[in-house]
């Protein structure tokens, strides 16, 4: 048999990854940063191009990472991570006739002012900034123009990945299912860290389809709804509200599990953001395991002595789950 009869293309995406963006918006003396990696994959009539190397139908990944700098520079998004994915995206498929989709993936890096002393006051200063945290903000968008150019529909969904916490107590483990296999102790007092990967989804958006010759007229559609844009893909506010979300219902939970903690934080961002309709983490228990001193006659294992602790690299649990609106 030949190989041809054998196996067939079934799916197919290419573009460039890992397109490091700096920008700067100079607003007078005021300027805004944002610095993004970013990732933009076609999908479309391309199949030749792997079947009968046909390069004719691919635009260059390296056109793909130039046109990912051109818009840095003459959007008027930047700034927003998800309307400049969006941006970038409508713009693949409305200016390739072959291309029907495009994946844009836009990692945002922390930027945030420095305070200086003014007049006794600390101010934010208006063009220097620091690394105020290794998580990044994540936003990935589909645009898909499958269903007509003229009818390009944009999937949005962002959230942070790699948020960092910790906490020294406040979180237990007990009561768990037992059989032979168990050796673990339940506790009532332990060390909660994880490193939290958060995503929440959005309902489709109608995209209205550049109509200049070099597709740069994207404008971000006005959402309808009495509630303007209050946790829309739009409301700027979003990514906050959930962080903070986050974070203060992992400190202020008296956590009986990163099952139940996780649960919480999910229903804190659906109640506090009315169009997201799932939110899903994905949590590690990253364990901390108190150092046996019993040889040496010091009690550093009963939770109320525990002090010293071995922070465990491999394995850590792993916590997942979707919450949906219903
Ligand atoms: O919060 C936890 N959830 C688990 O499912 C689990 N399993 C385990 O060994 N420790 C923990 N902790």
């Amino acid at each position: 048999m030949s190989a041809s009869t054998l196996s067939e293309l079934t799916a197919a995406r290419y573009g460039k990854t890992s397109v490091r963006v700096f920008r700067v918006v100079r607003e007078g003396s005021w300027q805004h940063i944002v610095e993004y990696n970013v990732e933009s994959l076609l999908e479309g009539a391309i199949s030749t191009s792997y079947t009968e190397a046909d390069n004719s139908v691919v635009v260059a990944t390296d056109s793909i990472k130039n046109i990912t700098y051109y818009l840095a520079k003459i959007s008027p998004h930047i700034l927003n991570a998800e309307k400049f994915a969006l941006h970038l995206g409508t713009f693949f498929v409305s200016k390739y006739a072959h291309i029907s989709k495009a994946f844009v993936t836009v990692e945002q890096l922390r930027w945030t002012r420095i305070q200086v002393p003014d007049n006794g006051k600390l101010v934010e200063h208006p063009h220097a900034f620091f690394r105020d945290g290794d998580d990044k903000r994540i936003v990935k968008v589909e645009v898909d123009g499958t269903a007509g150019k003229d009818k390009l529909v944009g999937k949005v969904v962002a959230g942070i990945s790699d948020l960092l916490v910790l906490k020294s107590t406040g979180s237990a483990f007990e009561n768990f299912f037992r059989d032979e296999f168990t050796t673990l102790v339940p506790v009532n007092d332990r060390i909660f860290s994880t490193s939290v990967d958060l995503t929440y989804t959005f309902a489709d958006i109608a995209l209205p389809a550049p109509t200049d010759e070099k597709k740069f007229d994207f404008v971000v559609p006005v959402q309808k709804g009495a509630d303007g844009y209050a946790g829309s893909v739009w409301d700027e506010d979003v990514p906050a509200r959930a962080r903070t979300a986050t974070l203060e219902t992992f400190a202020v939970d008296e956590s009986a599990s990163v099952q139940a903690t996780l649960y919480k934080m999910a229903q804190r961002i659906i109640a506090e953001n009315a169009h997201v309709s799932t939110v899903s983490y994905s949590l590690p228990n990253k364990h901390y395991i108190p150092v046996d001193m019993k040889y040496i006659g010091v009690d550093n294992t009963t939770p109320a002595h525990a002090e010293v602790f071995v922070p465990i690299a491999h394995p850590s649990g792993l916590i997942t789950a979707t919450i949906s609106r219903k």
